[in-house]
């Protein structure tokens, strides 16, 4: 079956600790696109069992109001993920984020036990969404991949923390340690066409780093980035949302492209810029991101 919201608009994914109720109850106040309910990494060894039950509890009590809902699942090297993914689907969550994926298999695994629940709690099959979080130099070599794997899968992201122990390096917050990971899974990405996510930032007194930080990573493609607080939305949602300037432009260009091709004319200049028929893609995809990012005014 193929799920219509693969591609939704996915420029912040906020995570937070499933077992929170203060973080839990009304994360969509904040207008995150999605959230990340963690049973991984926020959640102590000792407290998983009790993150599941508030995790399945949230899910089936509170409307998150159109606000993707993604959960995090525990490795699959711990006793945890089969059980994380039972009260996930049961409580009808959008996605399921797989830590540390290394290789296909990995997704094959989790498909396998998601489509088990389904049947097991009479869900309609195939409507849950996997991502892959890439968390070491092997997955990042096995990238394509892992994009690959399952028709399920929406997505790809970069978890930078994990990422970076593994190479034996620290996150610097210059990004410099990030750069051939960051490349490779925006290229892995775009030939699988899926999306790809970059990493947290977690120095959270730190604001004008991270609005470099998230400059950087939109102007190599990425299509959005995982944070950890609400702070961080506005910011996202800034650079990641067309501007006027941008959408004026675009629909300057997909008028003219549709009009001078009437007229047998191939290249021609808009305010300046030399345009032929290859920027009518570009700018077609910036109009519809404002669109869904609800700032569209004009009629194309
Ligand atoms: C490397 C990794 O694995 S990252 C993924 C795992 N990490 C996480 O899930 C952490 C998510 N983030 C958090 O838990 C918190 O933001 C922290 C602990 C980092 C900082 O917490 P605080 O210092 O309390 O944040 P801050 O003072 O900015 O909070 C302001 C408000 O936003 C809320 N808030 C903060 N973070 C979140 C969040 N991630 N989701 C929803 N609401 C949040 C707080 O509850 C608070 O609400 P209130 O004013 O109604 O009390
Ligand atoms: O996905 C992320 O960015 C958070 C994470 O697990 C990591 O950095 O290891
Ligand atoms: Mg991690």
């Amino acid at each position: 079956m193929i799920n219509l919201v693969k591609k939704r608009l996915r420029r912040t994914m906020m995570f937070l600790n499933a077992q929170k109720p203060g973080l839990i109850k009304d994360p969509y106040i904040y207008r995150p696109d999605s959230i990340i309910l963690d049973l991984e990494d926020a959640v102590a060894e000792n407290q998983k069992d009790a993150a599941r039950f508030s995790l399945y509890h949230a899910l089936k009590e509170i409307d998150y109001r159109g606000c993707e809902r993604v959960v995090r699942i525990n490795g699959l090297d711990t006793p945890y993920w089969q059980e994380d993914i039972r009260c996930a689907v049961a409580g009808g969550c959008d996605a399921i984020r797989i830590p540390k994926v290394e290789c296909p298999k990995d997704v094959h695994r989790v498909e396998e036990e998601i489509l088990k629940a389904e049947k097991d709690f009479g869900m309609p099959e195939g409507m849950i969404l996997i991502m892959a979080a890439i968390e070491s130099a092997r997955g990042v070599m096995k990238a394509l991949d892992i994009c690959e794997a399952s028709d399920r899968l929406f997505g790809i992201a970069l978890s930078g923390g994990d990422y970076t122990k593994d190479l034996q390096t620290r996150i610097t917050g210059t990004g410099i340690e990030l750069m051939g990971a960051r490349q490779n899974l925006i290229i892995a990405a775009r030939a699988a066409k899926v999306q790809c996510f970059d990493t947290v930032y977690t120095n959270l007194d730190d604001m004008e780093g991270f609005r470099r930080d998230v400059e950087t990573i939109h102007l190599m493609g990425f299509d959005g980035k995982s944070i950890v607080n609400p702070r961080q939305i506005p910011i996202v949602h800034d650079i990641f949302t067309p501007s006027g300037k941008d959408i004026i432009f675009a629909e300057k260009v997909v008028r003219e492209i549709e009009e001078k091709k009437e007229m047998g004319i191939g290249v021609f200049t808009v305010d300046g810029k030399m345009i032929d028929i290859a920027f009518y893609d570009g700018a077609r995809r910036t109009i519809e991101l404002a669109k869904a990012s609800g700032v569209y005014k004009g009629d194309l």
